[in-house]
């Protein structure tokens, strides 16, 4: 043991090196020294002072890096710890970039990410505020979650999940927005609210396809797809691009809007993709007094979609202003108001969610190459 105030010797400070360097940087999900973000370690006056070099000064959570490298930092003998951030070098920002690009992605084989694409037939279903509870709900539960807002035109994971940055680069990787513990992508992060997207054909294709393989999302458990209603461009680029992907449908209790969900269905057969389940929403409405429950349409939709497809009708979410209240919060209603009754058949569903064993079988491989630029 060394009296506090001596000068910390060549030992101490390699130990601290090492300590400092296996921590795991929360949003890259490397070991600081894999990224080689841990610069000069010097002895000063009675402690140490420690140099984090940073690969971009809009990381998140830096104020948090800075907390755990001091923690980190103060081994036996070490009395105050200084932590100093510098910018990353333009090399070793290429380095990280590289470090990251050769992670699994989303689109290599053999990921074990399971892939959710949810789908409608028409818009204002709920399909997009079900998606963002669904991943709320899992991430909750522990899982590492994903979601990609491909709803390009009509995108609303920015407003779901409360947040609206621009998402951080790194020579050529992009780093998701992160808000409630999920890992977003949108093209909300990079527009004007108030200018539509206009996109089309090879641009939108071109968005999707950097969203898939130019995004560092680690290793997820469960990546979510908001798509946009219908059967147009989006799902059949996510298709492509995406080797395992299934759809959950969400269609209210109405025969006519069930129906057009079927034609989704069976552009997704028709690609080899198999549908999970349905979700039926805004099956019913309770009264505040006596909560008593009560059909908000005549008709029995979703579980008569789920019976011709064969698959299971996932859950009933009945009409719930504090879903719309959440989601207009920026909250997800399972984590701000978990009793709800929307949030309570949520929570049921996204526990429930079936995963299936990938396979290749009939799939064409999803090889692509992306740019280097900055
Ligand atoms: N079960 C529900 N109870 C109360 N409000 C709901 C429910 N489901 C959806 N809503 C509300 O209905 C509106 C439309 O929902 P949402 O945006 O999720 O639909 P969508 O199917 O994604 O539409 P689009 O595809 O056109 O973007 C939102 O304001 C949402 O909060």
């Amino acid at each position: 043991m060394r009296t506090l105030g001596a000068r910390v010797d060549a030992d101490t400070l390699a130990r601290v090196r090492t300590a400092v360097g296996s921590l795991v940087e929360p949003s890259l999900r490397h070991r600081l020294d894999e990224l080689g973000m841990v610069g000069d370690v010097s002895a000063v006056r009675g402690g140490v002072r420690v140099v984090v070099h940073l690969p971009s000064t809009a990381l998140p959570g830096q104020d948090r890096l800075r907390d755990a490298v001091r923690a980190a930092a103060r081994v036996d003998g070490v009395g105050s710890v200084d932590v100093e951030v510098e910018p990353m070098s333009d090399s070793g920002r290429m380095d990280v970039a590289r470090t990251l690009k050769a992670a699994p992605g989303l689109n290599t084989l053999g990921s074990r990410t399971r892939v959710y694409a949810v789908a409608s037939g028409k818009g204002g279903v709920g399909k997009s505020v079900v998606t963002a509870n669904l991943a709320a709900a899992l991430a909750a539960a522990g899982q590492r979650v994903g979601v990609i807002d491909a709803d390009v035109w009509g995108y609303s994971v920015p407003q779901l999940f409360g947040v609206r940055e621009a998402p951080v680069a790194l020579k050529g990787v992009m780093l998701p927005v992160r808000a409630h513990d999920v890992s977003l992508m949108s093209v909300g992060f990079f527009v004007d609210d108030a200018q539509p997207v206009v996109w089309r054909g090879p641009m939108l294709h071109k968005a999707l396809e950097q969203f898939v393989g130019d995004v560092y999302w680690g290793e997820l458990d469960v990546l979510l797809l908001d798509l946009p209603p219908g059967t147009g461009d989006v799902p059949m680029s996510l298709i492509e691009l995406l080797p395992d992907v299934q759809l959950l449908l969400v269609t209210t209790p109405q025969a006519a809007v069930a129906a057009v969900a079927g034609r989704v269905a069976a552009m997704a057969t028709d690609s080899r993709v198999p549908v999970a389940g349905v979700v039926e929403n805004m099956s019913s409405i309770s009264c505040d007094g006596c909560g008593a429950e009560t059909p908000l349409f005549d008709g029995d939709a979703g579980a008569s979609l789920a019976g011709s497809l064969g698959v299971p009708l996932l859950g009933r979410v009945p009409v719930d202003r504090e879903l719309t209240r959440c989601a207009d919060a920026g909250v997800p209603a399972v984590l701000e108001q978990p009793g709800s009754p929307a949030a309570v058949e949520l929570s049921r569903v996204a526990a429930t969610l079936p995963s299936h064993e990938p396979t290749l079988a009939g799939r064409s491989l999803p090889l692509f190459v992306s740019s280097e630029s900055s």
